[in-house]
């Protein structure tokens, strides 16, 4: 069952390859230089040849998008947020005033009393465990558990043209001085086994929106170290990135860190973006 796996877009293509004809070598072959690795794209390719049906459809998008070709986007709610600068590969976009100062605050407010220790997916495993390469404090909201909860996801939605039900909830960040979050990827790499329980539950996590919730007098900044790029913490803005490309494969350039603070508290909310309905 490895086609499942796969994101739509590249179940549409292994059939329609493998329905004109080429050979295992060369789509195996792009297939690898393009992220996937040799045990999934071999029995992927397995299940087609083996007549598995595609289970996307081709009208369906493989991630989020922005409309990058205006200066600010107005959303459903009514709220204008302002494009910095974007990047078309990693898909990247910086929006300024995604959230009020007010609304800022008042996410600082409602989680300031469930914070506790961050962890990480543990990759083999899958369970969530604590690491040493993410200094924070953290908690979850459900979707909609609050009505500003509500309000943002909504927004956020149509900012990036990405329904809400394929969004996880918003997971709230804090970091005091010396705090960090190490380069890591978003997506869940289909090379680890722990990967594949969150992958077979909703799909990849094709996006990810980082909202900032306060300004940090120094460092606390997102970098993107492959591609040496580096976003500064405002308050209201936000960091917004595809985690895989336009056919809905995994990009290893989305590598990113949260950059140690060096002086006063940096807060965020993170948003991931699944392929389905979470
Ligand atoms: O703290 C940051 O700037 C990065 C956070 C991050 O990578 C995440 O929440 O997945
Ligand atoms: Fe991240």
């Amino acid at each position: 069952m490895s086609l499942k796996l796969l994101p739509k877009e590249w179940q549409i293509w292994l059939h329609d390859n493998v329905a004109k004809g080429c050979s295992d070598n060369s789509i195996l072959t792009l297939m690898l230089k393009n992220g996937f690795k040799l045990p999934i794209a071999t029995k992927a390719l397995e299940d087609v040849r083996l007549g598995e049906v595609v289970v996307a459809s081709r009208t369906e998008q493989a991630r989020p998008s922005v409309a990058i070709e205006r200066n600010s986007i107005v959303c459903e709610d009514g709220h204008e947020v302002r494009v910095l600068t974007h990047m078309k590969a990693p898909y990247t976009v910086y929006f300024e005033h995604v959230l009020t100062d007010a609304e800022c605050d008042e996410m600082v407010a409602l989680s300031d009393s469930q914070l506790k220790d961050s962890t990480v997916v543990d990759m083999a495993l899958g369970t969530s465990v604590a690491h040493a390469h993410r200094t924070s404090t953290g908690c979850s909201f459900k979707r909609a558990e609050w009505p500003l909860v509500d309000r943002i996801e909504q927004r956020l939605a149509s900012l990036v043209n990405w329904p809400v039900a394929q969004g996880e909830g918003l997971q709230i960040l804090r970091y005091e001085q010396g705090g960090e979050y190490r380069a890591h990827h978003d997506y869940f790499d289909p090379a680890y086994s722990g990967s594949q329980k969150h992958v077979e539950q909703a799909g990849q996590r094709v996006g990810t929106v980082i909202m900032y919730l306060s300004d940090v007098d120094e460092g606390g900044g997102t970098s993107m170290p492959n591609i040496g790029f580096e976003v500064r913490p405002r308050k209201g803005s936000a960091l917004f990135f595809c985690n895989v490309d336009e056919y809905g494969a995994i990009d290893p350039m989305t590598l990113h860190a949260g950059v140690p603070v060096v002086k006063g508290v940096k807060y965020i909310a993170t948003k991931w973006l699944r392929e389905r309905e979470f």
